[in-house]
């Protein structure tokens, strides 16, 4: 009876519908078993079937409100007036920190987002990335025809660790690379596990491992802001490290340069949004090509255009040579749609707040699922089909609520074009380099999406 009582009066106050599911553990079980599944939209399927597009239900010990309708993730995402916070679970806060980007709000997050962004965001970041990308994908390529099976997942990695490296602090090839790469793995080890710390639970490990990355990144910083206040020279920046060490912009009223701890924690934790998800685009790319011989040979026509083209008039590419080539830039937006990196953003709403009808009450959380929406057939054609082409009669949805795989409004992805261009580099010197014959494997999306074999391929040369 109780129960019920309380049904009818969520229901009168306009919350969502939806159910609790069973006490404390709620609906989760059947969320994480979703999650594991080939399909793992099917927690918002089913519930959008019983309820609308926006319902209520109980996850991970909270009542949260799941959105997979496109005008209300813009509003969560937009976020005006502040007042939806991040909300991670627990083992990610502690990981975190309280001072990094991605847990921070209200004017130091603006303020450290359009920093970065400007700086990630420029052009001529992009054409001096461009042959540092070019390098690390030739060198990798360089290596696959010796290897037999070549794993994709496992070679796009260190390809992308590489170059994010070298964005954020400028360490190339080196023993420091490979101790970062070490400790990172390490770290990242612990996002996603219980929030017990004591000597040997994972939780500890990682936050040890952090201890050590964060005494390395601390000594890079520190030398290059003595490096920094001998020289007069304030072109562009060199990486973020720099970015952030210049930056004098005001806060609470006074001129401050953002402490080092400050920076060196930030460097870090602006690994994870970069590490793990590019490489997993070129990933997918290369699963789904594989799979879509026709896609596949399309990519090559247009690609091999451009290296003809380039090898006739001796010239260097430019990033935008990479980045003008239609079809290719199609297939990247079909591998984000369909691969859903991020699948959602986790957000606590910090008032009571309505929107489309829809009650948000106070300290509830809302999950904004991005994944629903790119897998709607309200929105796509055939959904679960691979096909580059639907964005050439559709390409102006690049830019809608429809398609948000860097995410929107406030937080909006500041490594977004950076991550193009990354993909759109390896994607032209694999198809205009090899051919390959993809082994029989999974895409695994839970708690991240990865190959279950890592995804590994067989290499030909060109011609044969
Ligand atoms: C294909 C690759 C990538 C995907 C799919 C992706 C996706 C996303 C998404 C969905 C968000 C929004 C999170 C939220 O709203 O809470 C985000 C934020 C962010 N991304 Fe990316 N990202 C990618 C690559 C990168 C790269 C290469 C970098 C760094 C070089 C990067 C740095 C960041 C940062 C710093 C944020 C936080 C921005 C903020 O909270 O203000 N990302 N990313």
């Amino acid at each position: 009876k109780k129960k019920i009582n309380e049904e009818e009066r969520e229901k009168n106050s306009g919350i969502p519908r939806g159910t609790s599911g069973w006490p404390f553990i709620g609906e989760t079980l059947d969320f994480i078993a979703s999650g594991y599944s080939s399909r793992p939209v099917s927690f918002m399927e089913k519930r959008k079937s019983l309820y609308g597009k926006v319902f209520k239900t109980h996850l991970l010990g909270r009542p949260i409100i799941v959105s997979t309708d496109s005008d209300v993730n813009k509003v969560v995402l937009q976020n005006h007036g502040n007042i939806f916070i991040p909300y991670y679970p627990k083992s990610v806060t502690e990981l975190l920190g309280k001072s990094s980007i991605l847990q921070m709000n209200g004017t130091m997050q603006k303020r450290v987002h359009a920093l970065i962004g400007g700086f990630l965001r420029s052009p001529q970041l992009k054409a001096r990335i461009t042959k540092d990308i070019e390098n690390s994908v030739k060198l990798s390529l360089s290596t696959w025809k010796h290897k037999h099976p070549v794993y994709v997942q496992q070679e796009t990695k260190n390809i992308t660790f590489e170059v994010l490296v070298r964005v954020l602090m400028s360490i190339g090839p080196s023993g420091d690379l490979n101790f970062l790469k070490r400790e990172y793995e390490e770290f990242i080890k612990g996002l996603i596990c219980l929030p017990i710390n004591f000597p040997g639970t994972r939780l500890y490990k990682s936050l040890k491992a952090k201890e050590r990355l964060l005494k390395m990144v601390r000594r890079v910083v520190e030398e290059r802001k003595v490096a920094l206040e001998k020289t007069d020279d304030k072109g562009l920046a060199n990486d973020a490290v720099d970015v952030l060490l210049r930056d004098t912009s005001e806060s609470n009223d006074t001129q401050q340069h953002l402490p080092l701890d400050f920076i060196s924690g930030n460097i870090i934790e602006m690994m994870i949004p970069g590490e793990d998800s590019v490489p997993m685009v070129m990933t997918l790319a290369v699963k789904f090509l594989s799979d879509s011989p026709v896609a596949l040979k399309r990519l090559v026509e247009e690609n091999m255009e451009l290296k003809s083209h380039k090898a006739q008039s001796c010239d260097e590419y430019a990033w935008t040579d990479y980045m003008s080539l239609p079809f290719t830039q199609n297939v990247i937006n079909e591998t984000l749609r369909m691969a859903n990196i991020i699948n959602a953003v986790w957000r606590k709403a910090l008032k009571d707040v309505e929107i489309k009808g829809y009650l948000i009450p106070k300290g509830w959380c809302v999950l904004a699922s991005f994944s629903s929406v790119h897998m709607d057939e309200e929105n796509y054609e055939n959904p679960f089909q691979f096909d580059p082409w639907r964005w050439e009669k559709t390409g102006a949805a690049i830019n809608s609520n429809n398609f948000t795989p860097f995410g929107g409004g406030q937080r909006l992805c500041p490594g977004l074009e950076l991550s193009r261009l990354e993909i759109s580099i390896f994607l032209h010197h694999l198809v205009t380099t090899y051919r390959w014959v993809a082994e029989e494997d999974d895409i695994l999306n839970f708690p991240t999406v990865k190959m279950k074999q890592k995804l590994p391929i067989t290499i030909m040369p060109m011609d044969k």
